[in-house]
């Protein structure tokens, strides 16, 4: 495990046994977590559950999130809107590790009907054990920054 201790989990009602799962097997990599739900299957707006975690990771008060949808797009556009956010949707492992690696992702979102639940967790480790590798990738994550100014 990297230095990262505390992550974030949201989703909106297409995600929520998917969420837990997730929630469960980061708590059992040895991380801090902070699942905000919701909890109820009740149909709900992504927007609100992507912009909560968003303003947390966004404020430092956790290190990394993780959120989905059905399809991972909504709530990912969502958090995106946040400054200080960079969250991209993966449903494959290279994808996950990448958005760490040169992107600096400090959120995965994943979309619940798109990957099922073993390749979920692949996605996860991949996203939590990669690390930015700064240098010119550094360059261009200023780059993206920027933009919100
Ligand atoms: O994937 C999503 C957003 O990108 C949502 O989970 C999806 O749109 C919800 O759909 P429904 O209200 O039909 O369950």
């Amino acid at each position: 495990m990297t230095d990262t201790k505390r992550i974030i989990l949201s989703s909106d009602h297409a995600a929520i046994p998917l969420r837990q799962t997730i929630a469960e097997h980061v708590k059992g990599l040895g991380y801090e977590v902070e699942d905000i739900g919701p909890t109820t299957t009740e149909s709900t707006h992504y927007p609100k559950h992507g912009e909560a975690a968003a303003r947390k990771v966004a404020a430092g008060n956790v290190d990394l999130g993780i959120i989905l949808c059905g399809t991972g797009q909504g709530i990912m556009m969502a958090a995106n809107k946040v400054k200080g956010i960079r969250c991209g949707v993966c449903s494959d492992t290279f994808s996950a590790s990448m958005i760490r690696q040169h992107n600096n992702a400090n959120i995965l979102s994943i979309g619940a009907r798109v990957v099922g639940e073993g390749l979920a967790l692949e996605i996860v480790n991949a996203f939590l054990s990669a690390e930015f590798e700064g240098g010119r990738h550094a360059t261009r994550v200023d780059m993206i920054d920027a933009l919100e100014d």
